[in-house]
């Protein structure tokens, strides 16, 4: 079964971002939708792009800078898993994540920091009903655990 993931995000500031997200989804062959939403901006928006995917059983992935209202509100208005990805910042001493971290009870955004790690996140999702996305994780992880046995035989 083909599932998609689709990528919201707050402005076209966080482009460069989104697509550290979208590489790694593309190379498992998940098909990927971008769209830009602000929560704090233009919510019905946000609304309706929810319900419009949503009908397709889909993995969100949100991110917003600075303070992120989109990853719990998209959250607590789906039945389908949203996964918070905030685009890195040292301003403010980093203060900006808990925006992604504290929720309200009832509303459960996945908060994964690295854009690579929280496409791998949304491609476990999909392959638990997705055998050939499933293939494909395991492939990645002996590559990573190939990776280290070479850097470690590289060392001696
Ligand atoms: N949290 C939020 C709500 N609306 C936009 N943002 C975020 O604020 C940053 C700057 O957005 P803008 O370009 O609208 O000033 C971006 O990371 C964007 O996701």
């Amino acid at each position: 079964m083909n599932r998609k993931v689709v990528i919201i995000m707050g402005s076209k500031a966080d482009l460069d971002w989104a697509k550290k997200i979208e590489e790694p989804l593309k190379g498992f062959g998940i098909e990927v939708v971008t769209r830009i939403a602000s929560a704090h901006k233009v919510p019905l928006k946000c609304y309706e792009l929810i319900k419009q995917y949503e009908k397709e059983n889909v993995v969100f992935i949100t991110i917003a800078g600075m303070s992120n209202a989109l990853s719990g509100f998209a959250d607590a208005q789906t039945h389908c898993p949203v996964i918070a990805c905030p685009p890195y910042s040292d301003k403010f001493a980093g203060a900006d994540i808990y925006s992604s971290l504290r929720m309200p009870s009832g509303v459960a955004p996945l908060t994964v920091l690295s854009p690579e790690n929280a496409a791998i996140a949304a491609a476990k999702i999909i392959g638990l009903t997705n055998p050939d996305i499933q293939q494909k994780i395991d492939a990645y992880q002996e590559k990573k655990r190939a990776d280290i046995e070479e850097a470690d035989k590289n060392l001696q």
